[in-house]
């Protein structure tokens, strides 16, 4: 039976300096303690947007201003088939709160953090093609690339 996709919500935080945001997954979730982009899954009737807005705003505690939809890609885990769709952000209000335990990290490129989510290469990809900067797949930990 074809398996059916999670709708996943993932924001970009970017500074005016180039950096990005990485956080951990909370622990009692699957991968966690993995590094990846913050936000969750679509709940009913939800936009993109609007559930990015929630998320940050639950895991975070800050409020987005726009997010600017940018990449659509898909991982099949185990546990899930997602479909990710990834924002880009750049102005936010309030102070940044680990609200679930999760740690946070700026990162330039290439990201130092490890083990990085297996979804979220693509678009680390993507990021360090846009930048015109190398990227190594193997070099940021990712196995059978
Ligand atoms: N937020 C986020 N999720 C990602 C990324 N890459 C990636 O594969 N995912 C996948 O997308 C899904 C996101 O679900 P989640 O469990 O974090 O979402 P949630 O906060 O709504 O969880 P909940 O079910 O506990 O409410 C997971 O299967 C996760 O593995 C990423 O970079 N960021």
């Amino acid at each position: 039976m074809k398996r059916r996709h999670t709708e996943v919500a993932a924001g970009i935080l970017l500074r005016a300096d180039g950096q990005m945001l990485l956080t951990s997954r909370p622990e009692g979730k699957p991968y966690a303690l993995y590094w990846e982009f913050p936000g969750g899954k679509l709940e009913a009737g939800e936009s993109v947007e609007q559930a990015l807005r929630r998320e940050l705003q639950e895991e975070l505690g800050i409020t987005i201003a726009a997010a600017h939809p940018w990449q659509v890609t898909e991982h099949d885990y185990p546990h899930a088939l997602v479909r990710l769709h990834w924002c880009k952000v750049f102005d936010w209000q309030g102070e940044l709160q680990m609200r679930e335990g999760q740690r946070m990290a700026w990162q330039s490129w290439p990201p130092t953090v490890r083990p990085l989510l297996p979804g979220a290469f693509p678009v680390l990809q993507m990021l360090a093609q846009e930048r015109g900067l190398p990227f190594d797949a193997r070099a940021l930990g990712a196995e059978g690339s």
